[in-house]
């Protein structure tokens, strides 16, 4: 059985899992320079829980300059298995108010300042992301969601943008004609990474405005995005806990194919591999560059 490691990656406003016992933040060290911040390690009804605030703890990171790859490398070091982010975001229909959670299944990656990938010349892999989240854990978070008595939409696109500042109106018209649903800064290329990672990867996404689009709304602001941030924090803890009891102690083998995202994914020939990459890539790609 593969033992399963909950990650959460909290995003604004989440700095801090509640209810934790068994607590410790401890530095991960990575072949990528620093993470966020320190994780903290712990237990949360019995199963062993690893916690990374994304922006790190007061939020002294902006989504351009976080260190993914060193984010997701040190959750993969971590034993983590799979990895929960619960980010805020915008909304880009009128039937998603602040307040709605959304479990996203698509994105659209419009980011251009980031390192997208883990893999570079000298070891090059091919990672589908046709599905971007794992269908197992987007089930696991609609079933958590129901028994936190929290409605939670299932399904939608979260168009990433790279910000920092907000959007101007064409853009949010314009993202609202591809047929995005949400708008956030931060789960591209973290999703990616994941998956090449062998990582389960699945958001729950929490609307805290219009953006800018609403005729009947202010422009986004981030007294606005707090604001509504502290009115959900407690329903975003009961979901967090309401989590654990899908994933402890059970076969987290995930029949969606995760873990086993790179089976097929690397091209370059074993003769031709950059063999520092190699040794760089342990935690990430051992399980298949051992063979
Ligand atoms: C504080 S509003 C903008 C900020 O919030 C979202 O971050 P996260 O996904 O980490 O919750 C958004 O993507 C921006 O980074
Ligand atoms: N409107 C918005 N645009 C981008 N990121 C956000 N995070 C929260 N609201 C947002």
């Amino acid at each position: 059985m593969t033992t399963p490691v909950l990650g959460i990656i909290g995003g604004s406003g989440v700095y801090d899992i509640d209810g934790m016992t068994n607590k410790e933040w401890r530095r991960v060290e990575t072949p990528f320079g620093e993470p966020s911040d320190e994780l903290l390690f712990g237990e949360l009804g019995g199963q062993k829980l690893v916690f990374l605030p994304r922006h790190g703890r007061g939020h002294r990171i902006p989504p351009s300059e976080l260190n993914f790859r060193a984010n997701i490398d040190a959750m993969k070091r971590a034993g983590v298995t799979e990895i929960v982010s619960v980010s805020a975001v915008g909304s880009l229909k009128e039937e998603l108010p602040p307040g709605t959670f959304v479990i996203v299944d698509q994105f659209i990656d419009r980011t251009f300042a980031r390192v997208k990938s883990f893999f570079e010349t000298g070891l090059v892999a091919h990672v589908s992301m046709a599905h971007p989240v794992c269908g197992r854990l987007g089930d696991i978070i609609e079933r958590a969601a129901q028994d936190a008595g929290i409605p939670a939409v299932r399904g939608g696109t979260y168009l990433v943008m790279e910000g920092p500042q907000f959007s101007t109106q064409a853009e949010s018209n314009l993202y609202r004609q591809w047929g995005c649903d949400v708008i956030g800064m931060t789960n591209m290329p973290e999703a990616k990474l994941a998956r090449e990672a062998e990582m389960c990867y699945a958001t729950v996404a929490m609307v805290t405005d219009y953006d800018c689009w609403h005729p009947d709304h202010d422009a986004v602001t981030v007294e606005q995005v707090v604001k509504v941030l502290i009115e959900n924090a407690d329903r975003a803890r009961a979901l967090v806990k309401a989590i654990v009891p899908y994933v402890a102690g059970r076969d987290c083998a995930c029949g969606k194919g995760c873990h086993s995202a790179l089976e097929h994914a690397i091209i370059t020939h074993p003769e031709k591999r950059d063999a520092s990459l190699v040794s760089k890539l342990d935690a990430v790609a051992g399980r298949v560059l051992k063979k």
